[in-house]
């Protein structure tokens, strides 16, 4: 058996993890940027693994993150309860559809929109990180970026304190392998109205650096 693996988005969230490891045994690899490529990228890894007889014993999606304003602060760490795949669904005049509700059969949903935190993975993660904000994460394609958006997003999702572009697909590759999956984030930049200068790429990969001490 392998140790933990994690995934990043991109190389520089990759090296803020490992600058910040204490267990040798963690694999760390940027995966690429959006839910599909992660979701194939972490599929190859946990397959590759087990057909050399070490498969992973866990994975957990991480990076940094976009936070919705008065649930988690700039700078700040993020434990998903669970990860969401967050336009995963259909448009309709009265509103967004969740693929739940659109009346497929149950078994051509797959594992569904939604892949709940390992609760064993995650009750480590928070006792190593007490100060984490525990929520629902939710994973776009798109970076949210209006004001207009941003409300429609904060009121379909009470319980999201963040949205990322990875975690999903990471879980379904793991919900599929049979390995036990958590997201972990820090947060650049208040989800909002587009303001790149607003975000702080430092900070949040300082915390993850310090965050990552949690990773064994
Ligand atoms: O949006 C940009 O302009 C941009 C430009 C260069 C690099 C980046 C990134 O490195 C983002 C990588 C990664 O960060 C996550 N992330 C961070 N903030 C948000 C957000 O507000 N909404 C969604 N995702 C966010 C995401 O997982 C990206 O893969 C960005």
């Amino acid at each position: 058996m392998s140790g933990l693996l994690v995934v990043t988005a991109v190389p520089a969230e990759a090296e803020a993890v490992r600058a910040g490891l204490t267990d040798p045994s963690v694999t760390v690899r940027p995966v690429g940027v959006g839910p599909a490529v992660a979701a194939a990228a972490t599929a190859r890894l946990l397959a590759l693994a087990e057909a050399a007889g070490r498969p992973y014993r866990a994975v957990v999606s991480a990076g940094i993150a976009g936070g919705f304003v008065d649930r988690v602060a700039v700078g700040g760490t993020v434990l998903a309860d669970r990860s969401v795949a967050a336009d995963l669904g259909a448009e309709s005049p009265t509103g967004f559809i969740p693929v739940e509700e659109l009346g497929m059969a149950p078994e051509l949903l797959g594992v569904g929109r939604t892949v709940a935190a390992d609760p064993t993975l995650l009750v480590a993660l928070r006792a190593a990180l007490p100060a984490a904000t525990v929520g629902t994460v939710l994973t776009v394609g798109t970076v949210t970026g209006t004001a207009e958006s941003t409300a429609i997003l904060a009121g379909r999702h009470p319980d999201a304190v963040a949205e990322a572009m990875e975690g999903y697909g990471v879980a379904v590759a793991a919900a599929l392998a049979d390995v036990p999956f958590a997201e972990l984030r820090t947060i650049s930049n208040p989800i909002g109205p587009r303001d790149r200068d607003a975000w702080r790429m430092r900070d949040a990969f300082a915390a993850l650096t310090t965050a990552a001490a949690a990773l064994r």
